[in-house]
């Protein structure tokens, strides 16, 4: 059976963990055959908090020290969202040593992902905008369910933001230049047959086989000798991955001058707003 090859790990935010006994990320060595699940649960919507890119760059440590595991399926707990992308609320009226937290830990959930030895397969079960998509994009393979309402994509522009450099050339690397140009600067979200025509994802498929199809593909992926499938990919992606790690405090400075500015936390307040007036 595909399911006994999956081993469980969930990561969940504080807020909503049970007693703290509990550890944060569970990570069971049940599974023999080296594949994990990462589970993202942080209703309502999997946004990144700070809390949430820890733990979830922990749980990926502890993955590839694990020399049991080969692959990690990366999917969502949340019905219907994948993620909600970065926590906005995490970049609205906080300090400044806050903003240098949250983005250092951004740029290492994304460096320790797309570097990552192991193949991870996104089994895109939900929504995906921003940094939801992001997470999907480093990811070696995309299978996202076949709902219309599951766009994906990088809309930061439509927040009044820009996407760092390193998130412009993650889809790039992924869509071309001129596919990603396009996307970015109009902040397109694509409902699933348009984002397999571009390249976004590389398969949709009915709901309910989004993950018994991750499992296939990454049978595949794992039937690659690990050590030339490896140096492959850190050919392919450490180019990319280099332009960030050698000015990472810059790319700090930069964020913490853009998010600070008046008109960026008003742009980010007046979408924040929009969001929880939509129930009202
Ligand atoms: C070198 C660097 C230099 C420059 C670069 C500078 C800056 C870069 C800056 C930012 C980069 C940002 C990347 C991002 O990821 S920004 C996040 C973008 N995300 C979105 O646009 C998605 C927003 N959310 C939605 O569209 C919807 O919530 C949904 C489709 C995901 C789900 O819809 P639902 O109807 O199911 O749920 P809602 O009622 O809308 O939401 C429930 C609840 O959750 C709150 N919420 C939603 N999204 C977020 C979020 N991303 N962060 C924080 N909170 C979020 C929403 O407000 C509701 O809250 P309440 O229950 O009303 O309190």
């Amino acid at each position: 059976m595909a399911q006994d090859l999956v081993d469980g790990l969930l990561i969940k935010a504080r807020s909503h963990l049970p007693p703290p006994s509990e550890p944060l990320g569970k990570l069971s060595k049940r599974d023999r055959k080296g594949v994990a699940v990462i589970k993202l649960k942080n209703p309502p919507v999997n946004s990144l908090s700070l809390e949430v890119l820890t733990e979830f760059v922990i749980s990926l440590e502890k993955l590839e020290n694990d020399k049991t595991f080969r692959g990690v399926i990366v999917t969502s707990d949340c019905p219907g969202i994948f993620s909600a992308g970065l926590d906005l609320t995490e970049m609205c009226g906080k300090s400044q040593a806050h903003y240098a937290e949250f983005w250092r830990a951004v740029q290492e959930l994304w460096l320790r992902l797309y570097l990552s030895n192991l193949v991870l397969i996104a089994a895109i079960n939900g929504v995906s905008p921003a940094g939801g998509c992001l997470i999907s994009l480093t990811c070696d393979y995309r299978v996202l369910a076949d709902n219309p309402k599951y766009n994906i994509g990088l809309n930061e522009t439509l927040l009044g933001v820009v996407a760092p450099s390193w998130f412009k050339d993650t889809l790039v690397n992924t869509v071309g230049h001129r596919t990603a140009e396009r996307a970015l600067q109009l902040g397109l979200l694509f409902p699933p047959a348009e984002a397999l025509r571009v390249g976004m994802v590389d398969q949709v498929v009915p709901e309910d086989q989004v993950h018994s199809t991750a499992l296939s593909v990454m049978a595949q992926w794992l039937a690659v000798p690990d050590h030339a499938r490896q140096l492959t990919k850190s050919l392919m992606r450490k180019p990319t991955a280099d332009r960030l790690v050698k000015q990472r405090d810059a790319d700090i400075q930069y964020f913490l001058q853009f998010v600070s500015r008046d008109s960026i936390q008003k742009s980010l307040r007046m979408y924040l707003d929009k969001l929880r007036q939509k129930k009202g």
